[in-house]
């Protein structure tokens, strides 16, 4: 499969601080794939990176076979509008617009013209059909989550980079979210890098990166929740993995 972000020796500095260290990987086309480990463990700069949300200190980050470090912030700027689309925790709807609204305004901001068709299609898969002329207020937290996700997916990016998409849901509306996302990715061929604290979150995921220290110590292939908690526990109290 196509990469759509590659990392080559990625590192991140923050003074004497190494927040990633020299991490090579690539997120192949139509994968789901999670990134999980303790506080600190630098998934979130991980996720920046290689959204080109941020520059690496070192190595290179190529997202759309575009080296993302050699771009001025305004080019980052259009290259990410291109390629990625974000999901985050807060859904970060505007709340004084519709549902409806809210999809297509980053569309609207790039000045491309809506696919009716492709949205029709992402708006029944996420069951919103019937909400699309409401205010966000007066949706459930998991419907509004869904309507980010139809919103990240609206100019059919190449990647979907989801920072901790069901940190604020309750469990039931976090695993329809889950389900969903995979559901796109499977059916849809979209790709989901997401980062989550939650090891059943991490099971929708056809694998799963665990970090520690900066570095990606694992990749992990749908591990059962069980195993993937002993990890993280012993990962978060400093024990040995192996
Ligand atoms: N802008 C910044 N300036 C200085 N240090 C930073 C900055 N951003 C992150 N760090 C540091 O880099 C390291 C990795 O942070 P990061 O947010 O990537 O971890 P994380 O695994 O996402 O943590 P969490 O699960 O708590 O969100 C941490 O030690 C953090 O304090």
């Amino acid at each position: 499969m196509r990469p759509v972000v590659t990392l080559d020796r990625v590192t991140k500095r923050y003074g004497d601080l190494v927040a990633l260290d020299e991490v090579t990987l690539a997120v192949p086309q139509g994968r789901f794939v999670a990134v999980m480990g303790p506080s600190g463990s630098g998934k979130s700069t991980l996720l920046h990176c290689a959204a080109a949300l941020d520059r690496p200190t070192s190595g290179t980050v190529k997202m759309g076979g575009t080296d993302v470090g050699r771009l001025s912030e305004t080019k980052r700027t259009v290259l990410r509008r291109k390629h990625a689309g974000f999901v985050f925790q807060s859904y970060n709807l505007l709340p004084a617009i519709s549902v409806q609204d809210n999809i297509t305004l980053p569309l609207r901001l790039a000045g491309v013209r809506p696919d009716r068709e492709w949205l029709d299609e992402l708006v029944h898969r996420v069951g919103l059909r019937d909400r699309l002329h409401h205010k966000p207020a007066a949706l459930s937290g998991g419907q509004q989550q869904r309507a980010a996700i139809v919103r990240a997916l609206a100019a059919r990016p190449d990647v979907v980079f989801a920072d901790e998409p069901t940190g604020a849901l309750d469990l039931r509306s976090a695993g329809q979210v889950l389900d969903l996302l995979r559901e796109l990715v499977d059916e849809l061929g979209q790709t989901v890098v997401m980062v989550t604290h939650d090891p059943a979150a991490a099971t929708r995921a056809h694998e799963t990166l665990v970090m520690a220290d900066g570095r990606v110590i694992d990749v992990l292939d749908a591990p059962a929740p069980e195993e993937l908690a002993v990890r993280l526990t012993r990962l978060a109290g400093g024990e040995p993995v192996r």
